[in-house]
């Protein structure tokens, strides 16, 4: 009697163990704010800049935030030569689906071809614009004039008319959201091939001459020319301090190691970034697979480089 007593006392602790166990775990996943983390990545910069992982953030805040700021937001890309048959359709396609979604956007598209500029179908609230620019003959110009062009730009109607911007390389496609958690005053990208580089190998321009030049023991990270942004006012100043190095550099008869991203990399570093945006913003595919790298944003095309290239 007493035994069978004894095990109905168990048999109740053990259930009110269970129940207990369950009510805990569902006070903490819904009960009180669910805090996300990466232990596995760094997250935070020497100077309080946030690095953004997936799981950092959530979307549906940064959303709700932005929409109340009843934002534009800019995003500039240039197709030259060839890179305009090659590039711009997939990257427009793919921005409609994944670029600021639910956000006004209006589309800033550099090309010497206006007409070739393939029509695709906006969403609500988006617009695109095609600026004419003239065709430089080496890509590597092409590539550094984007900087003067840029800067241009925001002095004119694509700077009264957004409030953030972002500048990026056509070769590449979105693959999932890239949304308002990548809105800051300046923003930078960690360039996928050297974010877990140690300082030595990162491949700055490191020429004393060049206005580029980063000394050793100087620089942070090694930031991806790929894809950068801010706010019109920041952009202005940094479009303008690399087209301004770009010009000084030209006429001394030098070309910094990575052109206009060599430059970008020595703003960065005189003037931090406000947020860092995490290799999974901007990835390429031909690294393979790495744990931390969770959800790509952006994938950068297989670099044919003899096709568009002259
Ligand atoms: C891994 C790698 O190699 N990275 C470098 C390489 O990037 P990329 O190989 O990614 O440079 P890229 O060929 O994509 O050129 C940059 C961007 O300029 C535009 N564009 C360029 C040339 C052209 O004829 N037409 C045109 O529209 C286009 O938007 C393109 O995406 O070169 C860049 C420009 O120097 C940077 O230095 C990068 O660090
Ligand atoms: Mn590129």
């Amino acid at each position: 009697m007493a035994l069978k007593e004894g095990l109905r006392t168990w048999k109740r602790i053990f259930w009110q163990l269970i129940l207990l166990g369950f009510g805990l775990s569902g006070l903490l996943l819904y009960g009180l704010p669910i805090v996300r983390a990466r232990p596995d990545v760094l997250t935070c910069t020497s100077w309080g800049a946030p690095i953004i992982w997936d799981g950092t953030f959530d979307p549906a805040v940064a959303q709700q935030e932005a929409l109340q700021q009843n934002l534009t937001i800019g995003l500039t890309v240039f197709a030259v030569g060839r890179y305009l048959e090659k590039y711009l359709a997939r990257f427009l396609e793919t921005a409609e689906q994944h670029f600021m979604v639910g956000q006004r956007v209006v589309y800033y598209v550099f090309t010497e071809l206006p007409a070739a500029v393939p029509r695709v179908a906006l969403g609500p609230g988006r617009g695109l614009r095609v600026e004419r620019v003239v065709r430089e003959r080496r890509w590597q110009d092409v590539s550094m004039q984007r900087m003067r062009t840029l800067h241009e730009a925001l002095h004119g109607r694509l700077g009264r008319e957004a409030h953030f911007v972002f500048c990026m390389d056509v070769d590449q496609h979105f693959r999932s959201s890239f949304g308002p958690e990548a809105l800051a005053e300046s923003v930078a990208q960690l360039h996928a091939w050297h974010y877990h580089r140690p300082r030595w190998l990162l491949p700055y321009e490191r020429d004393a001459r060049s206005a580029a030049a980063v000394a050793p023991g100087e620089g942070d990270f090694y930031y991806h020319a790929a894809v950068f942004g801010g706010s019109v006012a920041a952009l202005r100043g940094l479009t303008g301090h690399c087209a301004r190095a770009l010009q000084r550099d030209r006429e001394r008869g030098l070309e910094a190691r990575w052109h206009d991203e060599s430059h970008l990399n020595k703003f960065f570093w005189l003037h931090k970034p406000a947020k860092v945006l995490s290799p999974e913003f901007c990835w390429s595919p031909d690294i393979g697979w790495r744990a931390e790298i969770r959800r790509p944003r952006l994938l950068w095309a297989p670099k044919e480089y003899a096709l568009v290239r002259d």
